[in-house]
């Protein structure tokens, strides 16, 4: 049997426990991630400054900061996203009670990008352990000692059956890819994004594709350009502009040098320190250019527009929005499917379950639905079904009424027993 196939079969044994489901349990384990964090912080920037040559103190800043938070998030609002969340009710179901119940959906496999490695495989992590999920870990190759560190020190914080990580290249994500899990959360390029569907398709597994593409960001005549220059400038070259949302060409109606819409560096996500510009007419202008083209995972724009369709927008600055844990990250269309980051992150490895729970009494209410059908109970049946009742309000109005009722008789014995009084009195 396979490494892979051994450490897919451990972690579903683990699941099938049931430890991971207590709330007490993914508490600790998410503390413990917290702990590997911050007392790991060295492994984690040696190992990146030998992967990527990233900066001792760049490190907290762009890539385990936002997982602490992230962490301290998921501890302090568990027990709220956890909890049965009551939905609206219907005439139907007034008397019943009707509620979504998050459960954990199993093992899940979440594979990571090599240009932040961190922030990209440990971030689903945290979602995946507070939804109570398995979760088996697939570091990027290409940053090798990042993967080494997840590989050698996670197991001496985290659970290390019910989260193991499996190191390796492609032959191993793809025999990872031939077993069934629960749940595949892929961040990477879209072409293998295509692939990893593919073999979750074989298992009917749903997938979360976080991809790139090329982020557009347009600078209007009326913007402060030293700021925006500053921003997009940041947002462009940091990581080598190796980074899913970084600006990957500016159309700018004060142009310095024009690049052809069909030119090679047009065609594909750049991912590096390059910046082309595109000469543009104006708005409406950018708005066709970008609708054009596949939608992509982020959209900068410096000035005012709500016309166009991305993963997300972001407004007078650049990549931000990603450390906004009260905002779904994700992408559309060829930039991807599914969000995560706090809640989200939450929502999207759980099972949203609905319920319904009824008495066993009230059967009179259930007539209309048992044959024979006749066109009374239809008709009945059309009055519960499309009636639209505001059933929280007719709820008010009803303890209102109650309240009034009870308001009323209390007075009535009390003038009742003022009368007695009197006619006391007047009798003495
Ligand atoms: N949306 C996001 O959050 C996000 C974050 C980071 C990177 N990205 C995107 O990821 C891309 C860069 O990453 P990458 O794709 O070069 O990362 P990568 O080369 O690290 O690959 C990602 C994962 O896919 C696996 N993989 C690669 N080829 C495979 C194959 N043929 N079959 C099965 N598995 C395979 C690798 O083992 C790795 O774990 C860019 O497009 C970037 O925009 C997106
Ligand atoms: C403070 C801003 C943090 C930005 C981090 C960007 C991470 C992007 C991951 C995709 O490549």
């Amino acid at each position: 049997m396979s490494r892979e196939r051994q450490a897919v079969e451990r972690a579903r044994k683990a699941f099938l426990t049931g430890r991971s489901k207590p709330l007490d349990y993914r508490i600790g384990q998410l503390k413990s991630l917290q702990r590997f964090v911050v007392e790991r912080q060295k492994d984690i920037s040696d190992a990146l400054k030998k992967d990527l040559n990233k900066s001792k103190l760049g490190t907290p800043l762009y890539e385990t900061l936002g997982l602490e938070g992230e962490i301290l998030l998921a501890v302090n609002k568990l027990a709220e996203w956890a909890a049965p969340r009551p939905v609206e009710k219907n005439l139907l179901t007034l008397s019943d009670q009707v509620f979504i119940q998050p459960e954990p959906l199993g093992v899940v496999l979440i594979i990571g990008a090599w240009n932040y490695p961190w922030a990209v495989t440990i971030q689903p992590l945290i979602g995946a352990i507070a939804a109570g999920n398995a979760a088996v870990v697939k570091p990027s190759e290409v940053s090798a000692h990042t993967s080494k560190v997840m590989e050698e020190l996670l197991p001496l914080y985290l659970d290390k059956e019910m989260y193991p990580v499996v190191t390796g290249g492609v032959p191993e994500t793809q025999e990872l890819l031939k077993q069934r899990f629960d749940h595949i959360f892929y961040t990477g390029n879209s072409t293998v994004g295509k692939l990893v569907m593919e073999a979750a398709s074989r298992h009917l597994t749903p997938v979360t594709l976080e991809l790139g593409g090329k982020s557009p960001c347009y600078i209007d005549k009326d913007c402060d350009i030293t700021i925006a220059c500053r921003r997009i400038t940041w947002g462009k070259y940091t990581n080598c502009g190796q980074t899913c949302i970084a600006p990957d060409y500016i159309l700018s109606p004060t142009v310095l040098r024009d690049v052809k819409p069909d030119a090679k560096v047009m065609q594909e996500e750049i991912f590096g320190p390059l910046l082309p510009i595109i000469t543009v007419s104006g708005v409406d202008d950018a708005i066709r250019f970008i609708n054009e083209r596949e939608k992509p995972l982020a959209l900068y724009v410096f000035s005012q527009d709500n016309k166009t369709s991305s993963g997300g927008v972001l407004a007078n600055d650049c990549l931000v929005h990603f450390s906004v844990s009260a905002l779904p990250f994700g992408g559309v269309g060829n930039s991807g499917m599914g969000s995560y980051h706090g809640k989200f992150g939450f929502d999207q490895l759980s099972h949203l379950r609905g319920c319904l729970i009824k008495k066993l009494g009230m059967e009179g209410v259930n007539q209309m639905r048992y044959p024979p059908h006749t066109a009374k109970k239809l008709d009945w049946a059309r009055f519960f079904i499309l009636k639209q009742v505001d059933v929280a309000r007719v709820g008010r109005m009803a303890m209102l009424a109650l309240l009034a009722v009870i308001a009323a008789v209390v007075l009535q014995v009390r003038i009742k027993k003022n009368n007695r009084a009197l006619h006391a009195n007047c009798v003495q």
